[in-house]
């Protein structure tokens, strides 16, 4: 299935590293000089659990350098903010990011910034070394989010001592390219390092995902049916891969 390519008003001259993107795997340059992601993370710096109305944030206590990814094609220390996850409005598609020309249901996003060089996240949001987002294809069908709490927006709910581990597959190989936030606003501060292996999203899952309002407890009820970006140009870009 292939994915068609955004002309949004994000593709003039200056906005050339926007993602997601449409990863060719076999483009994709092997780097023997990438490390292995080394992620530490410390359960007891999960907060909360908030409904944005264009989707939910896990939210972390990022004060200190508790749960950190460093290393991979990283140069610097990155302190965890949040995750989340983007889906579609049937199990066909849903991902951001596309493998070869293929879209999966599902991607979980976890988002960290470079605190060892910068003093907050919105400062780093500002620098193309700010952030680092690891991108995960196919989620796991150990995700057991219970969102009934969550069901209108504004809604939050605590979140604590959560097993990031659960989200993530035992192999971390991973593709990874300079690109861009794909919400607004679209800053190009991300070091995108999208997982190459995963378990599938259980259906049952997602449908719990589009159960999600949009809408307030006064308005007419307006699930989110997908909050997907479209694939954007790669430009000058290469990805490079952390496995031959
Ligand atoms: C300034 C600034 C900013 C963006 N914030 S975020 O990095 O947490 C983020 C990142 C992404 S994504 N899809 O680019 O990782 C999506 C949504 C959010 C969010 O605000 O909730
Ligand atoms: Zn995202």
């Amino acid at each position: 299935m292939g994915a068609t390519v955004s002309q949004d008003d994000n593709d003039s001259d200056c906005h050339t590293h926007q993602s997601p993107i449409n990863i060719w795997t076999k483009m994709a340059l092997y780097d023997p000089f990438l490390k292995p992601l080394k992620i530490q993370y410390d359960p007891t710096t999960s907060r909360k659990i908030v409904n944005l109305g264009h989707c939910f944030n896990v939210e972390f206590d990022d004060t200190s350098d508790m749960s950190v990814l460093s290393d991979g094609p990283l140069n610097s220390r990155y302190r965890l903010r949040q995750f989340h996850f983007h889906w579609g409005s049937s199990d066909k598609d849903g991902s951001e990011h596309v493998i070869d020309g293929n879209v999966y249901p599902a991607e979980l996003h976890i988002v960290y910034w470079n605190s060892q060089k910068y003093e907050s996240f919105e400062e780093a949001a500002k620098h193309p070394d700010g952030l680092a987002v690891i991108g995960v294809l196919k989620l796991t069908n150990r995700i057991t989010l219970n969102l009934v709490s969550l069901l209108i927006q504004g809604k939050e709910h605590s979140f604590t001592k959560y097993n990031l581990a659960r989200l993530l597959p035992n192999d971390l190989d991973y593709w990874t390219y300079h690109g861009s936030l794909t919400t607004e606003p679209y800053f190009e501060c991300v070091t995108w390092i999208v997982l190459q292996r995963a378990i599938p999203i259980s259906s049952a899952q997602l449908t719990r995902f589009r159960g999600l309002l949009c809408t307030s407890e006064y308005e007419k009820p307006v699930p989110i049916m997908e909050n997907h970006r479209p694939v954007q140009l790669l430009h000058d870009r290469v990805v490079r891969s952390s496995r031959l």
